[in-house]
């Protein structure tokens, strides 16, 4: 079954066409990344499938509810991050998610287990009874998190029944966090993926995506220019190299006479070489051969692409990649 059903989705700010015919499914379970340079549309995209911006044309379906037309029950099967970003600073990370257990009407004696149960789960119970406003970014991030799921039923799995929130928005959340608290919320996330939520997250980190992420969407110009796993959008991009570093301008000269024929290019620093490959073992091999007696190398890697690389391809309108993918 699919959480997310995105068709022919069309929005516009006044003359400015924001997103242009966009069509997407996720399935239930899994984690979709949205991904494109500033502006592309990837908060507009949120919002329309949260419910908090209408589409102009198009349908969007969350766990088989359109968001138009049965937008209490949208809202009743997500959680979106970013929305309590004014909670109380002064109330403590425990009052802060007893407040919102509150208003979820969720019974006293639940609502205090919940509490505990997500103070635990997010890694919160040292600060659960500090101030919020003391708290660093990557806490306030876990809250905020947490305070979505507040009214899912306590224990894993259970929150992912249609009772509960089960397909959660994170846009960009991990912006301007830094690696540890960064890969703590990986981390989360992926529990939540295992408690069987669908995770729908934009980011501008590709390594986020590359990490997380069961399908990448490119999202520029208003249309979705490429999605797949991670590795099939590495595969769109050629790119894979040998990189060669040489003692000496000697050794550097020889292997260039030695690998004539095949695509080299000046390395990022003197007395290396990189040489075109597509990282296979026969590829590597017949540089390596062609080496052996030749000329010195000192160190050899072997790069392939990253989703760098096809971000930057894919969103550049003057790549071939682009060119071809939108053909
Ligand atoms: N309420 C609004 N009124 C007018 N224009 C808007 C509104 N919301 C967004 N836009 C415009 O729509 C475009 C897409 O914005 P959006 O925030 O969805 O992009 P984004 O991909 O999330 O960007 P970023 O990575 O910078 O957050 C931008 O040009 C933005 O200025």
């Amino acid at each position: 079954m699919n959480a997310i059903e995105i068709s022919g989705l069309r929005k516009s700010f006044g003359h400015k066409q924001v997103l242009n015919d966009i069509d997407l499914t996720v399935p239930a379970g899994s984690v979709c990344a949205l991904l494109g340079p500033n502006g592309a549309g990837k908060t507009t995209a949120v919002h329309i499938c949260s419910t908090l911006l209408r589409p102009d044309a198009g349908t969007v379906r969350i766990n088989g509810y359109d968001v138009v037309s049965q937008a209490d029950s949208v809202r009743g099967a997500i959680g979106l991050t970013g929305q309590f970003a004014a909670v109380d600073g002064l109330l403590t990370g425990r009052e802060n998610l007893q407040l919102m257990a509150d208003l979820r009407h969720l019974p006293r004696k639940a609502g205090r287990a919940r509490v505990e149960e997500l103070l635990e789960q997010f890694d919160l119970l040292d600060a659960a009874a500090k101030p919020l406003s003391s708290y660093s970014g990557g806490m306030r991030r876990r809250l905020d998190l947490a305070m979505t799921l507040v009214g899912g039923t306590p224990g894993t799995g259970e929150t992912s029944t249609a009772a509960g929130t089960s397909v959660i928005f994170l846009d960009e959340p991990t912006t301007g966090l830094d690696p540890r608290s960064r890969a703590t919320m990986w981390d989360i996330v992926r529990r939540l993926v295992d408690d069987g939520m669908t995770i729908f997250l934009t980011t501008q980190y590709l390594e986020e995506a590359d990490q997380l992420a069961d399908r990448i969407a490119v999202l520029d110009g208003g249309r979705i220019v490429a999605q797949g796993t991670p590795t099939e959008l590495k595969r769109l991009v050629p790119g894979g190299q040998v990189r060669l570093r040489f003692s000496d301008t000697d050794a550097l000269a020889d292997a260039r006479r030695a690998l004539s024929g095949h695509d080299l290019r000046a390395g990022s620093a003197d007395l290396t070489l990189t040489v075109a490959s597509d990282g296979s073992f026969g590829s590597v091999r017949s540089i390596v051969d062609r080496l052996d007696a030749a000329a010195r190398v000192d160190d050899i890697s072997i790069a392939t692409p990253n989703l760098d690389d096809v971000f930057f391809a894919l969103t550049d309108s003057n790549s071939t990649v682009a060119q071809e993918v939108s053909r």
